[in-house]
């Protein structure tokens, strides 16, 4: 304090003193009378009042605001279905966003986030005169990017956000609606309303769920596989359906005898047989979605294995393809410590191949069998689910892992019998087929716009036209007499045919060649 004011603060103090009436009175009117003389001080008091002036009124206002705000709005956050955990959740998740891909102003903002539509591998080589941004993508507003729109008389603002989650890798991503409703009546009509159309979708595609990077669920759809659509022996597919359908229906029995009520299903034979394409027509005919576990994935591990196997939801398909690649790597029996364990019969040469050590590869699994195993069965396995595992290689698949309770069915798909050579032909160009299906498809999928689909629709019209039932009966005998057993798949006797789709009475004629050419060229068995 500079001298005059420790003077001048000093008789202050000392008038008080002395002054014969109330001297605490006094003493704070000379402190108030000294703060006023001093106008510096003075001034910081003056600046702190109006700063809590102006915060209090910041308060009042927010408050008001938001008990407006909630008087007036209702306001729902869904996470992402990309990062969620909870499946069930994550399905509501699903239904809303694609509810709101119906409204154009989802799609209008310029600032925009795309995801593929399906899982189509066909979607890297389609052409660029074929590709339209609005069939092969969905188109979502970017993050904080907010959309408006009405629905039902209700105005709604909904926007994608990110909240930081400890136990993911990256920012969870969530959907809000900030709808302008007294009460929550809309949102259930709303929701609804999202289920239903997902129902309706769901006649026509298939759901299929991938793993996502960060162990959680991926969902896309595909178009259904018709189970008539794959021509496996008399009575293979049948056996499959009613088996997986005795499944679904037995969960009381399997709780009554205490046995885990899961299904697994080892289906092996050669590649192009049809192992993949009958698990996605039993999924389509079961109406289940199907899970695709990747063992080989980068990053994938025993504990992101057993996360993702844990959150399939009862009522669907566990898909592991391939499942001798994952093994041939990195997994083998050596993961158990189990070395001593007998080996299969016949098998010691492969046991012996099997132990030596195998290099690290940036390709190879981190899965290990024990992990594995832990994942199907272990305590935190789903329950109601069917397993399907596919193989070319079933010699290569430890016991462990093929044994009953873990794959309970073991079904080969051979190469092509003169039977499957037949229903292909048949099903490639019989007319009621042609028609039955194209109708359906029209009916389905169809957009009265789409001049492709129009044009597909008439140009399989006609064709069918062409042959009558009984000529294509002649030309099946034909072409499956031309056929030699179990040497060719059906993937390849497929291909024959895409080249004659409409000539058939060529295909019919012309098969004998093609089997002569493809002979030669060294393979016994055409896969
Ligand atoms: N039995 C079949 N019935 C109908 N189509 C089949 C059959 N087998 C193969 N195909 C056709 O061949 C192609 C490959 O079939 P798919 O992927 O199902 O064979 P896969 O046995 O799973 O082969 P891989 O072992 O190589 O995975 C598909 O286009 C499918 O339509």
């Amino acid at each position: 304090m500079p001298n005059h004011q420790a003077a001048a603060w000093h008789n202050i103090t000392q008038e008080a003193s002395h002054s014969p009436s109330n001297p605490t009175t006094s003493s704070i009117s000379s402190t108030a009378a000294y703060v006023s003389k001093n106008t510096s001080f003075g001034q910081w008091i003056q600046l702190g009042l109006i700063g809590a002036v102006l915060e209090t009124i910041r308060r009042i206002s927010l408050a008001v605001y938001t008990k407006i705000f909630n008087t007036f709005f209702v306001t729902v956050t869904l996470q992402d279905i990309h990062t969620g955990q909870d499946i069930s959740m994550n399905m509501v998740t699903y239904w809303v966003s694609g509810w709101l891909g119906q409204f154009p102003s989802w799609s209008r903002p310029r600032d925009m986030h795309l995801g593929a539509k399906s899982i189509s591998d066909s979607l890297v080589d389609i052409s660029p005169e074929s590709l339209k941004l609005e069939d092969s993508f969905t188109c979502s507003p970017s993050v904080d990017v907010p959309v408006t729109f009405w629905y039902k008389g209700h105005w709604i603002r909904a926007y994608r956000g990110t909240v930081d989650d400890k136990s993911f890798y990256y920012p969870v991503s969530t959907f809000t609606l900030c709808i302008l409703a007294w009460n929550k009546k809309i949102l259930n009509e709303l929701l609804l309303e999202a289920k239903l159309k997902y129902e309706k979708s769901k006649a026509s595609y298939q759901t299929v769920a991938v793993s996502a990077p960060n162990a959680g669920w991926r969902y896309m759809t595909r178009g259904r596989r018709p189970f008539e659509s794959v021509v496996l022996d008399p009575g293979v597919q049948e056996y499959l359906h009613e088996d997986a359908l005795d499944f679904m229906l037995s969960k009381n029995w399997y709780a009554s005898k205490g046995i885990p009520f899961r299904r697994g299903y080892l289906l092996f034979g050669p590649p192009g047989t049809g192992k993949t394409s009958v698990i996605q027509a039993l999924a389509s005919k079961l109406d289940l979605p199907i899970f695709i576990i990747s063992l080989t994935r980068p990053g994938m591990d025993d504990s992101s294995l057993a996360q993702l196997i844990a959150a399939i939801p009862e009522k669907a398909i566990a898909l592991m393809e391939d499942i001798d690649v994952a093994f041939s790597h990195a997994m083998n029996r050596r993961d158990l410590g189990e070395e001593d364990e007998i080996k299969e019969p016949g098998n010691s040469t492969k046991a012996a191949e099997d132990s030596k050590p195998s290099q690290p590869s940036s390709l190879t699994s981190k899965v290990t069998l024990s992990g594995l195993l832990n994942a199907l069965d272990g305590a935190g396995a789903q329950e109601g689910r069917l397993l399907f595992a596919t193989t070319n290689k079933v010699s290569s698949l430890d016991p462990a892992l093929c044994r009953p309770g873990r794959m309970d069915v073991h079904l080969e798909l051979k190469l092509a019998s003169k039977y499957q050579a037949r229903k292909l032909f048949r099903l490639f160009y019989h007319p009621d087929i042609e028609a039955k299906d194209s109708d359906k498809d029209s009916a389905e999928h169809g957009d009265p716009d789409d001049l492709y689909a129009k044009a597909e629709i008439n140009r399989h019209q006609k064709l069918s036209c062409q042959l009558s039932i009984e000529e294509v009966e002649t030309l099946a005998e034909r072409f499956a007499a031309a056929v030699p057993e179990r040497e060719f798949s059906v993937a390849a006797l497929q291909g024959y045919l895409m080249t004659y789709k409409i000539r058939p009475r060529e295909a019919a004629v012309e098969i004998e060649e093609w089997v002569k050419k493809q002979k030669p060229r060294g393979a016994a068995k055409i896969v």
